[in-house]
Order: C-alpha cells, then sequence, then structure tokens
C-alpha cells in the first residue's frame, strides 16, 4: 500500500505542470490540516476552511485556488454549497447538547454572481430553533465584497447513535 501510494505520487510529481504541482501542494497541505486535527473533516482541511462561531452566528472563509474551480474557470457551484452547508451545519450543531446533531434537510440556494478573487466568506445565523428543526440562512461574499450566493437551510435534529 505504502509502495502504491509513493508510486503514484512520484508518477504524479514527474508530469505536473506549474499550476499542478501548487494544486498538489494546496491538497497536501489540506490533507495535512486534517491530520493535525486543525481542521475536523477532510473538506474542511482541502477546502483550508476557517471558521468562527458565535452564539446563533458563524462565519467561515474558503481561500480560492484552482482546486475549487469547475471548467469555466470559477468557483464551481457545488464547492459554494459545500461552503455554505459546512457553515449551516457547523452553527447548527454548535448550539445543541451533548448527545445530539442535526443534518441538512432542505437547502435552497439562490447563487447571484460568479465565485472569483481571493476568497469566499460565508456568514450564517439561526432564523429558527424548534424542538425538532432549525431553519438557518447565509450570504456568501467573495473578497472584491460582491454577494455571490443567498441560501436558506432545513436541519433536523437527531440523537446521535
Ligand atoms: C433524519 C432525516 C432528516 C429524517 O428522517 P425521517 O424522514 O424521519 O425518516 P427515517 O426515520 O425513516 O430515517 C431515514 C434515514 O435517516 C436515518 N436516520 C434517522 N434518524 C437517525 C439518527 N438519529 N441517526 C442516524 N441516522 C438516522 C435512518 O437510519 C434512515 O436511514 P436508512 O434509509 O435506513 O439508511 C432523514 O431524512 C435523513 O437522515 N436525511 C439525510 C440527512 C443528510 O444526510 N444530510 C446531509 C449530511 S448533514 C451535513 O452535511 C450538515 C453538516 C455539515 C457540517 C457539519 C455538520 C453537519
Amino acid at each position: 500500500m505504502n509502495n502504491q501510494v509513493k508510486e503514484l505520487f512520484e508518477e504524479c510529481l514527474a508530469s505536473s505542470s506549474p499550476e499542478e504541482l501548487a494544486i498538489l501542494e494546496t491538497v497536501l497541505r489540506g490533507f495535512q490540516k486534517k491530520q493535525k486535527n486543525i481542521n475536523s473533516s477532510y473538506i474542511g482541511g482541502l477546502l483550508h476552511m476557517e471558521r468562527k462561531i458565535k452564539e446563533e452566528y458563524c462565519e467561515l472563509t474558503v481561500p480560492i485556488s484552482p482546486l475549487l474551480h469547475n471548467s469555466l474557470g470559477i468557483v464551481h457551484g457545488g464547492i459554494t454549497a459545500t461552503i455554505i452547508d459546512s457553515a449551516m451545519g457547523t452553527l447548527a450543531n454548535s448550539i445543541l447538547p451533548d448527545g445530539f446533531g442535526a443534518v441538512t434537510s432542505q437547502l435552497n440556494i439562490h447563487y447571484l454572481s460568479v465565485g472569483k478573487g481571493d476568497y469566499l466568506q460565508c456568514k450564517a445565523h439561526i432564523d429558527h430553533k424548534g424542538t425538532k428543526t432549525m431553519v438557518i440562512s447565509a450570504d456568501v461574499h467573495r473578497s472584491d465584497g460582491k454577494k455571490i450566493a443567498k441560501a436558506s437551510g432545513s436541519f433536523f435534529i437527531i440523537r446521535k447513535k
């Protein structure tokens, strides 16, 4: 297994352009962030997510690199959705007592403008917290200040198994 990974790594390294090398570095540094527990998930590490949580509010920032681009060279809409779901999910789970978790049951996103620039920042806040469901809204802005997405999500509160 070790040798297989080494061979694959060396093969990728040998055939990479300068841009691909930069992407490989982004991926490896992200993997390392999960290994070192700087991020709690591989997705968070690979996207180099940084988050601040205050009561009923979460701010999540992701630097833009070609790793996040679609074939048009702008941020992939699924990546924006991941950023939104992560900010909302982190917020929902942060306010629950031990033994409970929250999962996304519905996510609605309006994509208002293209994702480009240095970073995307998502700000999520709680609109409603019930005993079984939560409703959370979020806005995503890019580094030049333009709003690129507006979202609302429903979360279902589960008892952790
Ligand atoms: C739970 C519910 C929303 C409602 O369930 P109901 O409509 O009442 O239906 P029913 O009770 O029949 O169960 C149906 C299925 O649900 C399963 N299940 C039920 N209760 C529990 C439980 N306590 N624990 C575990 N599983 C439970 C159950 O086993 C069954 O599975 P099966 O079919 O047998 O394999 C369900 O529709 C669902 O799980 N949807 C998907 C949600 C999802 O995956 N969202 C995306 C990921 S979240 C995210 O990423 C946000 C985030 C970001 C960052 C950080 C953190 C978070």
